[in-house]
């Protein structure tokens, strides 16, 4: 973790909260010379069915993901086989600090569309952004925190995230990989017989090291499930091996007044 952070901090100096048109330059500027330190820029899919997702897949290497997991196994939050949750609001442990940290520099510093960018104000258009840009700038840009940590054909059910939790979520995923579902949240009338809309289930293949970004309709339009019961977690035509899996949720409460 330090190590990429260290090295987007040695190459760019520490990131600024200011947003006029000389930072955006700077930023944009930012970015050129990522291409150059990291070479090929982190790849970000989009999931084409729902609008507001997005996966990194190398979001951590395998190292990153190791010191990762060694930080939050010495929180010691699951030495009782019956914890698999854990929950920190406010000040979050610094692994976790240094994770926001890093997903806010990859967002910042990825590879962008050079034509969607308006290059008299250096905007970016929404849709060449992975996450909303005017959430790039609220500070802390997450305060709460989860740990997951499942053992094999445990998941989590449907729901959409709760209210009290702003836009703009953070899900990187250890260890084993799996399928998570998004279904839409309106329960449309079936009508002819045809499957009812809710019901279609769009796959997602987290794997270890991930980073998926959940914003806008993913976050409020879209439930996500992971049904890790045998016979659930395939993918390629082909079942899973199930092992523990840990997640990590980062998202920023709604200001209470
Ligand atoms: O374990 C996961 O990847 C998902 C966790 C989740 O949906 C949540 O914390 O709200
Ligand atoms: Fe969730």
């Amino acid at each position: 973790m330090d190590e990429y952070k260290n090295l987007i901090v040695e190459a760019f100096g520490e990131s600024s909260e200011d947003s006029d048109d000389d930072d955006r330059r700077q930023q944009l500027q930012g970015r050129r010379e990522a291409q150059l330190v990291f070479g090929e820029n982190p790849k970000w899919e989009r999931i084409s069915e729902i609008k507001g997702l997005s996966l990194c897949r190398d979001f951590l290497t395998p190292d990153q993901q190791s010191t990762l997991l060694a930080s939050i196994l010495r929180e010691g939050w699951f030495n009782d086989a019956s914890h698999n949750q854990a929950m920190r609001f406010g000040d979050l442990p610094t692994w976790a600090k240094e994770l926001s940290t890093c997903v806010l520099e990859l967002i910042r510093y990825s590879d962008y569309d050079p034509e969607s960018v308006d290059t008299n104000t250096c905007q970016m258009d929404e849709q060449a952004c992975v996450f909303p840009s005017e959430l790039l700038h609220r500070v802390p840009l997450f305060n709460q925190l989860i740990v997951n940590s499942y053992q094999p054909g445990e998941g989590i059910c449907a729901h959409v995230d709760l209210m009290r939790f702003e836009d703009g979520i953070a899900l990187v995923s250890l260890e084993s990989s799996c399928v998570m579902h998004f279904s839409r949240v309106e329960n449309g009338v079936a009508t002819n017989g045809k499957q009812n809309e809710a019901t279609i289930k769009i796959p997602v293949y987290l794997t270890p090291g991930s980073l998926l970004l959940i914003s806008g309709e993913a976050r409020y339009q879209w439930k996500h499930e992971i049904n890790r019961k045998p016979g659930f977690q395939k993918w390629d035509g082909l079942e899973i091996d199930q092992k523990r899996r840990t997640s990590i949720t980062l998202r920023k409460l709604c200001n209470s007044d």
